[in-house]
């Protein structure tokens, strides 16, 4: 397989699965981090190389090692492997994509912007998603009449912030997630609840319902839940590590441990709430971007615009959901028809937030 992100939160995970299943990796890709690369070269001995910083290439030890985007695209049209694993970050991670499902591969997808940008533009029967929500969704799927997917969300690091307090949160406050270790921006979602807005999306490009819906619970143990038609409802209960779903993306099934059982004795109780748009002001555009789904092109570039401005201090937690809310008015009659449209509305956004009014 090729890994994509290999040094990120979900590749460390990944090239932990591979090791443990003696999977082959034909093919690496980092941003910056050529430290842990290095390491990772010399545990996998990978035929291709990609790093995404042109000035750190001379310290790759590798002797064949491609930079950037071009350097991606290179790798993945060179390399035999079916599987790509996609776990880059935002929408730098819709090229690859694209890129290897041309090429017939099958794609292990972290990374769902590309799936909140361009759902509609992808094969998503060849792709098996990588996030522990859909993973949970997959494992309850049954044949009997299902009448509602439901995701759960942490609530993230400001769920119990008193209100008046959210306009003074910082990156660092945000940073601090209650349950998951992950990387910068996907913790920042969460914060904002941009992340569940994206996963319902993203459950809605792969899977069948007639509705779709999340709620908080807040040790983050159950992942999904079905409502039936008969007023029955299961629910998928795992522990807060990404290994198990990777590994079953990367395995297709798994017969032995990945993780221990969650003991529900030791976890005593659990507490639920809904989400309120008072706390995450995104959570307005819920419904309007379910029926709208191609909209999340919109929402995408606009949350990682508004993120540059929440991470260099130019504007607050409740100033950049305000800028997101306002990119999703203002730009909700541009529903992409193609996917050269995705990447011109993309730049239009990005210009857009440029220089928000709050
Ligand atoms: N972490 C998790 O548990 C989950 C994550 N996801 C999704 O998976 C994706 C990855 O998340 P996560 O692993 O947390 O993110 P991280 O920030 O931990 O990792 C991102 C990876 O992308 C690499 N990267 C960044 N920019 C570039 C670039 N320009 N060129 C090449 N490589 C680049 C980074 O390299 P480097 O570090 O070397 O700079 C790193 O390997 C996201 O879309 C996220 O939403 C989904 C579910 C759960
Ligand atoms: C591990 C995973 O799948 C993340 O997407 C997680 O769900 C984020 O936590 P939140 O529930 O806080 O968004
Ligand atoms: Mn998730």
């Amino acid at each position: 397989m090729v890994v994509l992100g290999s040094t990120g939160s979900i590749g460390v995970n990944a090239l932990h699965i591979a090791k443990a299943h003696g999977l082959h990796v034909e093919g690496l890709c980092a941003g910056r981090n050529v430290a842990l690369l290095n390491e990772q070269i010399n545990a996998f001995n990978p035929k291709f190389v990609v790093i995404g910083e042109a000035a750190l290439a001379h310290q790759v030890a590798h002797p064949n090692v491609w930079v950037g985007e071009e350097g991606i695209m290179r790798m993945l049209e060179e390399a035999k492997s079916p599987l790509v694993v996609n776990a880059l970050v935002g929408f730098l991670g819709l090229k690859p994509t694209l890129k290897a499902q041309s090429l017939g591969k099958k794609v292990a997808l972290a990374n769902k912007e590309s799936l909140v940008a361009a759902g509609a533009f992808l094969d998503t029967s060849a792709i098996v998603p990588i996030d522990s929500e859909h993973f949970g969704l997959w494992y309850l799927l049954s044949h009997r009449p299902m009448k509602r997917l439901c995701i759960t969300a942490s609530g993230g690091a400001f769920r119990d912030t008193p209100l008046d307090q959210l306009p003074h949160m910082r990156p660092q406050d945000a940073l601090k997630h209650p349950n998951w270790s992950m990387g910068q921006k996907i913790t920042i979602d969460s914060a904002t609840m941009v992340n569940k807005l994206f996963e319902l999306l993203e459950a809605q490009w792969l899977f069948t319902c007639k509705a779709y819906d999340a709620f908080i619970e807040t040790k983050s143990i159950i992942h999904a839940l079905i409502d039936f038609e008969d007023g029955s409802s299961t629910a998928h209960i795992a522990g807060t590590s990404m290994q198990l779903p990777i590994a079953f993306a990367l395995l297709g099934e798994v017969k032995e441990a990945v993780l221990p059982s969650v003991d529900l004795t030791q976890v005593g109780s659990l507490e639920f709430r809904s989400i309120d748009p008072a706390r995450y002001p995104v959570w307005e555009l819920k419904n309007a971007l379910l029926e709208n789904p191609k909209l999340g092109a919109v929402v995408n570039a606009a949350n990682e615009a508004m993120m540059t401005h929440f991470l260099e201090g130019r504007c607050g937690v409740v100033q950049m959901a305000r800028g997101i809310v306002q990119a999703y008015e203002a730009y909700e009659t541009q529903e992409p028809q193609a996917l050269e449209d995705v990447f011109a509305l993309d730049k239009e956004v990005r210009a857009f937030c440029k220089n928000p009014i709050f």
